[in-house]
């Protein structure tokens, strides 16, 4: 079996092994990748060939910059376009792959990687951890009224701004530069470079129904945030709701609850704590369904991880950390202060051990360590450390990803 990385001429034979893999897409892939896989970074992709030089996998890696807790941005290795021919699988092609990828990772200096896992019993093993959760929201119009907010004073309200809708050709740039005002403030949100959108790539797979986009603008007219939308047999579906603040999104969220000739509106990718289902008038108009993982998170350096995100609690915490995969195990005291962290390796007892996978579960503040050691995956090796570890870990607001890679 040889690994090597991929040039641009290599192409058309990787979208064809990869399709061949999943076996979902055209026997026959367009010549050039077409408009979804020419995306791809072809430096940054490998091919898995036998002996005999037949292509039996790929797998992939996008450049993106990926949001922290306290706002702190850093570049990731978004891993995708993973496959293995059905006649070789189950042969260690993966694993093999995963190795080449995740050192080769290292050798960039990434200190993260991520992706989103089309099984979920695939990348444990390889120290990814579920990080970020996604959900839809379902409310029948004739019950979702929302409330007035009982905090927010009639002034507030009305500054909220206008909504204009237009179809996605007339959209030019605004879907751009909102949806990266927006990434930035919002922990676990990836960017979306300049080229996905040129490609239209990476927004939400698109059905056949017209797809509007309801564009909000503020008080002087800037463009603040946006719905993109499709209704189909009375059902309106929003497949990307993006705010660069709360009120923004009520508005938003008005704006399609009142829309003529549907019965039942759909929010896809929110979070399942959103506070939308809070500002329904009726509590139980608002149904979360579908909640589920996202974004899985894998440290390829811990103290540089640990260090790069912000923190919100001052205090110690010794780390255990086993990598398995990568056959490290190394103990770690990470001391925070005054929103920053220092991590630094140490021989003092942990507080917690812990798996390197489930540390990037709970890296980006979206799962409790607590959570892990009721589940008997994290050890806490004093009664009050899944508690301390709680308290250190938690964020400023939950980790969401809705970009679709
Ligand atoms: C980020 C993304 O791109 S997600 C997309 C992932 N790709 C797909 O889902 C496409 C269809 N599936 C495939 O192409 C292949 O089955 C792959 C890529 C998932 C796995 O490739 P393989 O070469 O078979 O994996 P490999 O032989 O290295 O398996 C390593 C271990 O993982 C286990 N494993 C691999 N895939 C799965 C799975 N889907 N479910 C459960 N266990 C799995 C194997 O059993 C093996 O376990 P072991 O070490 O205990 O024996």
């Amino acid at each position: 079996m040889e690994i090597r990385p991929t040039t641009d001429k290599d192409l058309d034979v990787f979208v064809d092994t990869l399709h061949a893999a999943f076996g979902l897409f055209p026997e026959t892939p367009v010549e050039g990748g077409g408009l979804w896989w020419s995306a791809l970074e072809m430096d940054r992709c490998i091919l898995a060939r036998t002996a005999d030089g037949r292509p039996v996998g790929t797998a992939a890696t996008y450049s993106f910059e990926l949001t922290l807790p306290g706002q702190s941005l850093v570049p990731v290795a978004g891993v995708t376009a993973v496959g293995v021919l059905p006649s070789h699988r189950r042969q260690g092609v993966l694993s093999a792959m995963m190795r080449h990828q995740l050192t080769e990772l290292r050798a960039r200096g990434e200190s993260l990687s991520v992706l989103l896992a089309s099984e979920a019993l695939i990348y444990g093993r390889f120290g990814y951890g579920p990080a970020t959760y996604t959900a839809q929201l379902k409310a029948p119009r004739h019950k979702a009224a929302l409330a007035a907010p009982r905090a927010r004073g009639e002034a507030e309200v009305a500054a909220a701004g206008s909504v204009e809708v237009l179809r996605r050709a007339e959209c030019g740039e605004i879907l751009e530069e909102v949806y990266d005002r927006y990434r930035r403030a919002q922990p676990g949100a990836l960017s979306r470079p300049h080229r996905w959108w040129a490609l239209r790539a990476g927004q939400p797979p698109v059905s056949p129904a017209p797809r509007y986009v309801a564009v909000h603008r503020n008080a002087d007219g800037v463009p603040d945030g946006y719905a993109s939308y499709a209704v189909e047999s009375g059902t309106l579906t929003v497949d990307e709701t993006i705010a660069t603040d709360d009120a923004v999104f009520t508005a938003l969220a008005r704006f399609v609850l009142e829309h003529d000739l549907v019965s039942k509106v759909v929010f896809k990718q929110v979070p399942s704590d959103h506070p939308l289902r809070w500002q329904f008038a009726d509590f139980r108009a608002g149904e979360v369904s579908g909640d589920m993982d996202w974004l899985w998170v894998r440290l390829l350096d811990v103290p540089r991880a640990l260090t790069a995100r912000g923190w919100f609690t001052d205090g110690e915490l010794v780390l255990d950390v086993d990598d398995p995969f990568l056959g490290e195990h190394d103990r770690y005291l990470l001391t925070v202060q005054d929103g920053k962290a220092d991590c630094v390796p140490t021989d003092r007892e942990p507080d917690l051990s812990l798996d390197i996978r489930d540390l990037g579960s709970i890296y980006l503040g979206g799962t409790a360590p607590s959570t892990l050691a009721r589940a008997g995956h994290i050890r806490a090796h004093h009664p009050g450390a899944a508690t301390l570890a709680d308290n250190l870990f938690r964020t400023e607001r939950s980790p969401h990803c809705l970009h679709w890679f």
